[in-house]
């Protein structure tokens, strides 16, 4: 069987990846697809689900599974810890299954590190005043944890040279289709179909 790929995006809070993502998963595939649930130490968002949004734990016992090296990324983000699970995505991978890391510039370039042949993607929003707008109309943050994230959106933006693909969330519409693009390039290359088409080129390099 061949295996999954993996995909990050990275972007700046309230740049719309979580958005993105999700409106992929929904769309046609001709592959099965899953979005890595990280595990953070920070406290969940009014809706988020424990489990589904994030594997929600505190410092102590996020601690302690960087000492039993549970993560494949980690890093501390806005004060709080968030990290990759190795075993979840290695399992996805193995089943076929297309992975997407929703993660911040320290963690792809750890797993940059690792796994030299991971699609990286950055997503920019179309402006600071619009990302502004964005992180203010999730309705979800205080005045102070938003003033925080614009600030780090510059440290963000800074790594932007570091990725394979950019991709300008504007119109919605429109950066979702570049996002299957890139997905449906991936999925295209050689490497990624000589398994697939082993029987045809056997057969078209068969001599009569
Ligand atoms: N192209 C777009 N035009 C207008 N609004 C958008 C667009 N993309 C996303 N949004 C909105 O911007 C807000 C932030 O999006 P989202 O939560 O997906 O960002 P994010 O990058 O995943 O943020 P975080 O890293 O904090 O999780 C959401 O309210 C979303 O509906
Ligand atoms: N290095 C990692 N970064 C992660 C991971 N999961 C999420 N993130 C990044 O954190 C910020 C903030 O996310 P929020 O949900 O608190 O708004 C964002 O940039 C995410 O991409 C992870 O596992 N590793």
């Amino acid at each position: 069987m061949v295996k999954g790929n993996l995909f990050i995006l990275s972007a700046p809070s309230g740049a719309g990846k979580s958005s993105l993502i999700s409106a992929l998963l929904k769309h046609e595939s001709s592959r099965p697809m899953q979005v890595s649930v990280s595990t953070t130490t920070r406290n969940p968002r009014p809706g988020e689900e424990n489990g589904v949004h994030y594997h929600f734990v505190e410092k102590k016992t996020f601690e302690q599974q960087i000492a039993e090296n549970v993560f494949y990324e980690y890093a501390e983000v806005f004060g709080n810890y968030y990290g990759t699970s190795s075993a979840a995505i290695d399992e996805q991978l193995s089943q076929g299954i297309d992975v997407f890391l929703d993660i911040d510039w320290q963690g792809a370039q750890q797993v940059r590190m690792k796994k030299p042949d991971v699609t990286t993607i950055f997503i920019a929003p179309p402006s600071r005043k619009e990302l502004e707008n964005r992180l203010r109309g999730r309705g979800q943050d205080s005045d102070e944890v938003i003033a925080d994230r614009m600030a780090q959106a510059q440290s963000e933006c800074s790594h932007y040279q570091e990725f394979d693909y950019i991709i300008v969330n504007d119109d919605f519409d429109t950066a979702l289709t570049d996002l299957v693009t890139i997905v449906n390039n991936q999925r295209l290359k050689r490497s990624q179909q000589t398994t697939v088409y082993q029987d045809l080129f056997n057969d078209l390099l068969a001599n009569d």
